[in-house]
């Protein structure tokens, strides 16, 4: 027999109502979603409404006012649970001196709510059929798994003790407007992870905005970031404003940074100082306030010691970094990854679902995923569209015999003595870059030195493959691997 609960979630956000719903209605509980805590109030007036109220933190209208004090007067504060994200404490005090002391911190899980289900259950025990208890305690807790919708559709996924460290990092830095180094390799979601700090910043009302700085030569970035008045060059009829004055009051993600001329260094150097710039061919000076979170996949320390990226602009946009891991490095989250992606594309292409084989899941479990999550969203778009898995099991099995052995990731044993397991790390690392300067020079000498045809062949970004081609050395016309590093 189960309990039926009225669970009032006071909240905006979609994942967190997702969330109660799974695991509430497969409990066979009910709940209800309520937006306007004036609402709540009312509700409340008939003690029996609910059982629990949970209330989202994050809502805009709690920030003032004494709604926590309305609600502990209505009902026994030991049914009532904060949600709150990660470094938000503006009703601490409020909750402290009405003795709440149930909270929930984001990114939430599904344990949470089986917490708030054990109190419940505790509480209603003595009326409770005992299998009815039991049932809810012997639930096994499944791996984490936390999903975030973004705008324009996209979403952040977290299934893995770092990405849910990322996360809260993400929240604690969001709250404080600081600049943000983001670093990855291609394809890890630095540019969602931007979108992500701006969703939880005060300034989320406002724009966010991104430029791949290594995509437009310097001529055609500068205009971009800053825009031009009519007749500052040849074509530019009307006035058009830039990156920078879009993203007033808002976010802008300036991404491969590392890949950005001096010139324009020096011109970003300027405007993230005082926030101010000059249009292109303007007699005048504007003024934006933008934070500015820059991402690179390059290794700006090095560019720094090569002279190839100015020092003070470093320290000016780094006062904090986030490091993403490749997907290498975490491959525990492949399985919920593929399951969004399955649902994704099938859905933007209006097919039924092709699912994954547990076959072809274990292959893409032992895949290096050079491209990180990019390559594997391509994989299961190509097997949406194929309709079946068995030429990108072919295709898999085929990159991994190639490979196996060196960029099959070591998988921790517990307890392992952290040094040896960093000294296989180092050992790893250092045969997967031999292997992979081999198989990036073959791509090379394959398509005749055609950069952009290798990196396609590579599944890499073309200013990925520019910058391995400089980290290993490689040139053309030689047929052994150069291998810079471990030379
Ligand atoms: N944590 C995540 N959850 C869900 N999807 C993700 C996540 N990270 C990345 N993705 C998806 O993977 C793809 C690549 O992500 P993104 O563009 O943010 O990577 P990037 O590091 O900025 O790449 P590049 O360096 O090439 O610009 C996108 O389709 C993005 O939606």
């Amino acid at each position: 027999m189960h309990t039926h609960l009225a669970v009032i979630t006071a909240s905006s956000d979609d994942v967190v109502t997702t969330r109660c719903m799974s695991v509430f209605e497969a409990e066979g509980h009910s709940y209800q979603t309520i937006i306007d805590p004036q609402k709540i109030l009312l509700l409340l007036r008939d003690e029996h409404s609910c059982d629990v109220l949970l209330v989202d933190m994050e809502l805009p209208s709690l920030r003032t006012g004494r709604f926590l004090e309305e609600v502990a007067s209505k009902m026994d504060v030991s049914r009532l649970w904060i949600i709150s994200p990660m470094g938000t404490t503006y009703w601490r005090n409020d909750a402290e001196r009405l003795g709440i002391r149930n909270v929930i911190w984001k990114p939430v899980q599904r344990h949470d709510f089986e917490r708030v289900l054990e109190t419940v259950s505790v509480r209603k025990a003595a009326i409770l059929p005992a299998p009815a208890v039991s049932q809810i305690s012997s639930k096994r807790h499944d791996t984490p798994c936390y999903i975030e919708d973004l705008p324009g559709g996209r979403y952040f996924l977290a299934a893995c003790p770092a990405m849910m460290k990322l996360y809260e990092t993400v929240c604690l830095l969001a709250a404080v407007d600081v600049p943000v180094l983001i670093l990855g390799e291609s394809g890890v979601g630095k540019d969602v992870v931007a979108a992500l700090l701006h969703k939880h910043s005060l300034r989320s009302s406002a724009c966010y905005s991104s430029l791949n700085c290594a995509a437009l030569p310097p001529d055609l970035l500068e205009s971009e970031l800053f825009g031009y008045e009519a007749g500052a060059f040849t074509g530019a009829i009307k006035a058009k404003a830039g990156k920078f004055e879009l993203a007033d009051h808002g976010t802008l993600l300036l991404d491969e940074i590392g890949e950005m001329s001096a010139p324009m260094q020096a011109k970003l150097l300027h405007v993230l100082q005082d926030g101010r710039y000059s249009r292109l061919g303007a007699r005048t000076e504007s003024h934006v306030d933008v934070r500015v979170i820059a991402a690179t996949n390059v290794d700006i320390e090095t560019a720094i010691a090569q002279n190839a990226f100015r020092e003070d602009l470093y320290y000016r946009i780094s006062a904090f970094t986030i490091e993403i891991p490749p997907l290498r490095e975490r491959r525990e989250e492949i399985p919920f990854l593929i399951e969004q992606l399955v649902l994704h594309h099938a859905g933007s292409l209006r097919r039924d679902p092709v699912y994954i084989s547990p076959e072809v899941m274990t292959l893409m479990m032992e895949y290096r995923w050079p491209g990180n999550l990019r390559e594997l969203s391509n994989y299961v778009i190509r097997i949406q569209v194929l309709g079946n898995t068995d030429r990108v099991k072919a295709d898999l099995e085929e990159r991994i015999r190639g490979t196996r052995g060196i960029h099959a990731a070591p998988v921790p044993v517990a307890g392992e003595d952290a040094q040896e397991i960093a000294g296989m790390r180092l050992i790893v690392r250092t045969q997967r870059d031999r292997t992979e300067s081999r198989l990036i020079q073959q791509a090379l000498e394959d398509s005749g030195w055609n950069r952009r045809h290798a990196a396609v062949d590579l599944n890499i970004s073309y200013r990925s493959l520019l910058y391995k081609i400089q980290q290993y050395g490689l040139t053309q016309n030689r047929h052994h691997m150069t291998h810079a590093r471990s030379a």
